[in-house]
């Protein structure tokens, strides 16, 4: 059965969809079957991923999610994109937005992606969801349907203060909805070494939450060649092999499947 990966935090741009593509692509480099899942509006995932006009492809994961609430079919595959890198996609894009707003009407409605995820639990080694950046419904689907939060925080001094509200919320839905939910680890991402405010930060975290939640050894170091390989469509492996950031994600795959064992 497939390990199902939360990639959330409600602070915007602390590289959620990065991590959700590198760790990803490089499970799949490990010879393990991947399915990304976009719950972001914005569609930064699917985006990155090369499909650079999310609002034009006709089925995403809202489209699934309205399948659900409407009791339809869902055929095999349905709406999966088949990446080069050997990771599949369901992609997103504004009818998520939508789909949000409709839900508040809807029966159990924090359920709706776990009974859509657990249909796809036999058929994959990892699913990991690259969540928008609130604590909305959608948000919560994602934690509802989970193991585990993979927590990407960028080593500064403000969105690690919002981190106590996320820990809240996920200790919600643990107590409420979803039992086994465990955080996965907080990722330092966008570290800058050569300061040392980033350094401060990253043993801030440590300090700050060390003895309740774990941290992950590796560290992303921040790097222009991110952007560049999301504007190429591809992974950072892809992009630039030999670089700083590839070998970080690289370790931290390995230390995802560490973890396993
Ligand atoms: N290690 C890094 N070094 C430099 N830039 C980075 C790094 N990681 C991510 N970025 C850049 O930071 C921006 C935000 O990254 P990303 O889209 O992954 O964050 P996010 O948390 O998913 O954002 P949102 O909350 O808007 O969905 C992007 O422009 C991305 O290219």
């Amino acid at each position: 059965m497939g390990k199902v990966i939360s990639v959330a935090n409600q602070k915007g741009g602390v590289a959620k969809s990065t991590t959700t593509l590198n760790l990803g692509v490089g499970l799949a480099r490990q010879g393990k079957k991947v399915l990304l899942i976009d719950a972001d509006p914005q569609g930064s995932l699917t985006a990155s991923l090369g499909y650079v006009e999310p609002d034009d492809i006709g089925t995403t994961l809202a489209t699934i999610m309205m399948n659900i609430i409407n009791d339809e079919e869902i055929a095999e595959d349905e709406g999966i994109l088949h990446h080069e890198e050997q990771v599949d996609l369901l992609p997103a894009n504004i009818e998520l937005s939508a789909l949000e707003v409709t839900m508040s009407n809807v029966m159990s409605r924090e359920l709706i992606m776990k009974e859509y995820i657990d249909t796809m639990r036999s058929r994959y080694d990892y699913i990991l969801i690259d969540c928008m950046p609130s604590l909305g419904m959608m948000t919560i689907n994602a934690l509802v349907a989970s193991d585990t939060v993979l927590i990407p925080v960028q080593a500064a001094y403000l969105p690690v203060k919002g981190l106590q509200q996320l820990i809240r919320t996920i200790s919600m839905v643990k107590k409420r909805l979803n039992r086994k939910l465990t955080i996965h680890g907080i990722l330092l991402t966008m570290v800058d070494f050569r300061t040392n405010y980033a350094k401060d930060i990253a043993s801030r975290v440590r300090e700050t939450y060390g003895s309740k939640i774990s941290i992950f050894e590796n560290v992303i170091p921040l790097s222009v060649k991110v952007a560049e390989a999301s504007a190429e469509g591809k992974s950072i492996y892809c992009h630039c092999p030999n670089g700083k950031v590839s070998m970080a994600y690289e370790n931290l795959t390995q230390e995802v499947l560490e973890n396993e064992k």
